[in-house]
């Protein structure tokens, strides 16, 4: 089986993510971590660039100890020599030198010849080659490089030394049927390659950097460039621990392994995201905060009777504890009832857990995110209305900006019987509690009133508690209510207080 290396440019083309800077404290945490996951060379910096970056390379180059640490340069002696200085303490030091091949770019930016272009590189991979042992070189923009030219200028990078030839997708222009071609076109064509590696580098533009590299793998290529979590320029480099878990999971297919530990993916993942400023989207593969979660019904039951009906990995491959069963509305009985059971509502009946379940659906409709607090309050709100010989029907409200607010009311009494009324107030809340009243033909006295969110969010739910009084027999009851809509939730707790009130007089 082979084994595929990984060499990470998260420092360097991954710094080249607008908005990202890395200081050099944060590049050496980060260069042992990556050791520590098993990167075998490390692309630490541009020495050139700025002090900063040439700063950077050099503290990693002492501070890293099995990796290979890369410095890139362009064709530019003063590159190369700025490379070296940074390099020398280096265990394993490796130089990426690197020129455009592409017409394109040889004409508009370069302003070079092919000529020009193919001596440049005989002359700067031969200096390189007299600095490092390692020598890689890329033709920048490959992709877009006319073949026989790219051949010519990878030839002459091999005759003058270099043993690792990447092949960079510099624009993200390729798919995996050309790049694949490609790799096969340039091995078949270049003399004198047995002791070289080639390498793949990918751009996301297209959204197929992770599909471009695998399909290099496919055609011969040893090695992958990549950044962790997929940083880089514009659309990003191929994700690294996307490519490594591919391989990993499909080694059946590719056949290859790597040096990668991929427990520790999740914190690598994690370090980049932090230290870079870019958090990690929802859906991303493998280290997306959904990558192990299943929210609809027919998944998660899938889930707890065996995790592989819908994970091709589990969580734990990654570094992550568990994998997770969001509930939300499309969550069904059997996700619902495991949940009740972590929370410790054990002894519920079947009928019960049914009727808890029936105002879940209800309450997901209308709410995104179900916290565990949620299911708390459906419990404890299921708990309030079953023991209690009033219950809220319909609320209707009309709200006018610079007048009196009305309500009409709905209430259903343990016997079954309606009752209805309206009534209007100086606020919604008043026009709620003055049509109770009404209702219930009793004048009561509101002698406080507090307002909860239960969870967090826009779409919180609210636990409303209200003192109410009878002047009459100075009886005082505390009434509760619970909704995700706060009038509701307060018209709840007033009837509960009723409620009590009535139980009350019963008692008497
Ligand atoms: C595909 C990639 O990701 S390549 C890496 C990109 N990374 C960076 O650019 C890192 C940050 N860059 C920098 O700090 C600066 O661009 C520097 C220090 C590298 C160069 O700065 P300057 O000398 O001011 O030049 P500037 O960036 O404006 O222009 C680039 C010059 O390099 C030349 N050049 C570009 N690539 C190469 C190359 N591979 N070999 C030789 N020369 C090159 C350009 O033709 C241009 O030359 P010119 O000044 O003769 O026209
Ligand atoms: C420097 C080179 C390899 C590069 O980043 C690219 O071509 O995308
Ligand atoms: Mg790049």
């Amino acid at each position: 089986m082979k084994t595929i290396q990984f060499f990470d440019t998260s420092l360097r083309d991954g710094e080249q993510t607008p908005g990202v800077n890395f200081n050099t404290a944060e590049k050496v945490r980060i260069a042992k971590q990556l050791e520590s996951y098993g990167i075998d060379a490390l692309e630490a910096g541009f020495p050139i660039t700025s002090p900063g970056d040439f700063e950077a390379v050099s503290e990693i180059a002492k501070a890293v100890d099995t990796m290979t640490v890369v410095g890139l340069a362009r064709c530019r002696k003063k590159d190369i020599d700025a490379a070296y200085e940074a390099l020398k303490h280096a265990n394993h030091p490796q130089i990426h030198v690197f020129l455009a091949t592409s017409e394109i770019h040889m004409k508009y930016k370069l302003h070079m010849s092919e000529e020009e272009v193919l001596a440049s590189i005989k002359e700067h991979v031969t200096y390189a080659k007299s600095l490092f042992e390692k020598v890689q070189f890329s033709p920048e923009d490959a992709t877009r490089t006319e073949k026989e030219f790219l051949v010519k200028a990878i030839q002459t990078a091999v005759d003058a030394g270099a043993t690792i030839i990447n092949v960079p997708d510099t624009v993200g222009y390729s798919n995996p049927t050309e790049y694949g071609e490609l790799f096969q076109y340039i091995t078949s064509n270049c003399q004198n390659i047995d002791n070289v590696i080639f390498s793949c580098h990918c751009h996301n533009d297209l959204g197929m950097a992770t599909a471009n590299a695998l399909a290099a793998i496919e055609n011969g290529a040893g090695r992958v460039e990549g950044t962790i979590n997929g940083i880089g320029e514009r659309a990003g480099n191929t994700a690294i621990e996307e490519v490594a878990l591919a391989l990993h999971i499909r080694q059946d297919f590719y056949q290859a392994k790597t040096n990668i530990i991929l427990e520790k993916t999740k914190m690598t993942s994690d370090l980049i995201s932090r230290l870079s400023g870019i958090p990690i989207h929802k859906t991303k593969p493998i280290i997306g905060g959904n990558a192990f979660a299943h929210e609809s019904g027919i998944h998660q039951d899938g889930v707890l009777k065996h995790p592989d009906t819908y994970e091709i990995m589990t969580p734990q491959l990654i570094g992550l504890k568990t994998n997770h069963l969001p509930l939300g509305k499309l969550s069904g009985s059997h996700a619902f009832g495991q949940k009740l059971i972590e929370l410790g509502y054990t002894n519920l009946t079947p009928e019960e857990q049914q009727i808890l379940f029936d105002e879940f659906k209800v309450l997901a409709d209308k709410k995104k995110n179900i916290l565990d607090r949620d299911i708390h309050a459906l419990v404890a709100g299921n708990a309030i209305s079953t023991s209690q010989s009033l219950e809220l029907k319909n609320l209707q409200l009309q709200f006018t900006s610079n007048g009196q607010q009305a309500a009409v009311i709905e209430i259903e009494t343990s016997d079954k019987e309606k009752l209805s009324d309206s009534a209007t107030g100086l606020g919604s809340i008043q026009a709620i509690y003055n049509t109770i009243n009404r209702i219930m033909d009793k004048d009561v006295q509101l002698d406080a009133f507090r307002i909860e969110s239960l969870t967090s969010g826009e779409d919180a739910q609210a636990e409303v508690h209200v003192e109410v009084s009878n002047p009459e027999t100075q009886e005082s009851v505390h009434g509760v209510g619970i909704d995700f809509d706060i009038l509701t939730a307060s018209a709840k707790a007033y009837i509960n207080a009723f409620s009590k009130l009535r139980e009350g007089e019963k008692h008497d």
